[in-house]
């Protein structure tokens, strides 16, 4: 078996799905986490024998390293039994869907995270929620609903049911208030909630470490 090491910042964002992953096909791993607004990321980040790209998130994997947060998810999910990353071809392309849709809000909601301008990031936020919030979380809504309400591929968890907690929680969370929001979708909070107290993932969401994004 190899020995894994999986590095990102002290957080959940990008990082959180690979850790919920690991936890669920039960595979221990080395779980390396760096300050965000530390001083030694910068001196470090540099180093392309550690960090090829100069961004995380890594997975090492008995020394070989990976980058790209949506190739180790499905690096991971592939890697052990469980199906995560769908039992056919189909169910691959609407996981590899879903996760472009969140690869998407991620970037979008980037500009409101860095700007230390409440008025701007006002701004930020609310053509982020109109243009690419709104029309992603209407189709998850809708997606879920087709799926019998409960997972959003093949009535049963899979990684797609990861990210998209991983990114209502990371909103939820975070001090960009979208909370309001979010509540218009009532499938999805019953989906999120479902999730969080009665998944194979709810003792793991109790025990995990407390970060704020
Ligand atoms: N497309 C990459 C994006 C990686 C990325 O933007 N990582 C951010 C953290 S989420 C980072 O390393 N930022 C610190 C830096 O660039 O110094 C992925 O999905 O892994």
């Amino acid at each position: 078996m190899p020995n894994y090491k999986l590095t990102y910042f002290d957080a959940r964002a990008r990082g959180e799905p690979a850790r919920m992953l690991f936890h669920l096909v039960g595979q221990k791993y080395e779980d390396i986490r760096y300050d965000f607004e530390g001083q030694e990321w910068p001196k470090i980040k540099g180093d392309r024998k550690r960090f090829p790209l100069g961004q995380l998130v890594v997975l090492d994997v008995d020394g070989e390293l990976l980058t790209q947060s949506r190739a180790i998810y499905r690096y991971i999910a592939r890697q052990f039994p469980g199906d995560y990353y769908g039992k056919n071809n189909m169910e691959c392309a609407r996981i590899d869907e879903i996760l472009g849709i969140v690869a998407d809000i991620e970037i979008a909601i980037t500009p409101a995270f860095e700007t230390p301008d409440a008025t701007k990031r006002e701004a930020d936020l609310a053509k982020c929620r109109d243009s690419t919030l709104k029309p992603s979380w209407d189709f998850f809504s809708e997606s879920l609903q087709k799926a019998g309400g409960k997972y959003f591929i093949g009535n049963r968890l899979t990684l797609a049911d990861l990210v998209i907690f991983n990114s209502i929680d990371f909103f939820l969370d975070s001090t960009i208030g979208l909370k309001t929001y979010f509540e218009s979708y009532p499938n999805l909070v019953k989906f999120y909630e479902s999730f969080k107290n009665d998944s194979p993932l709810t003792q793991y969401l109790k025990d995990r470490k407390f970060t704020k994004y």
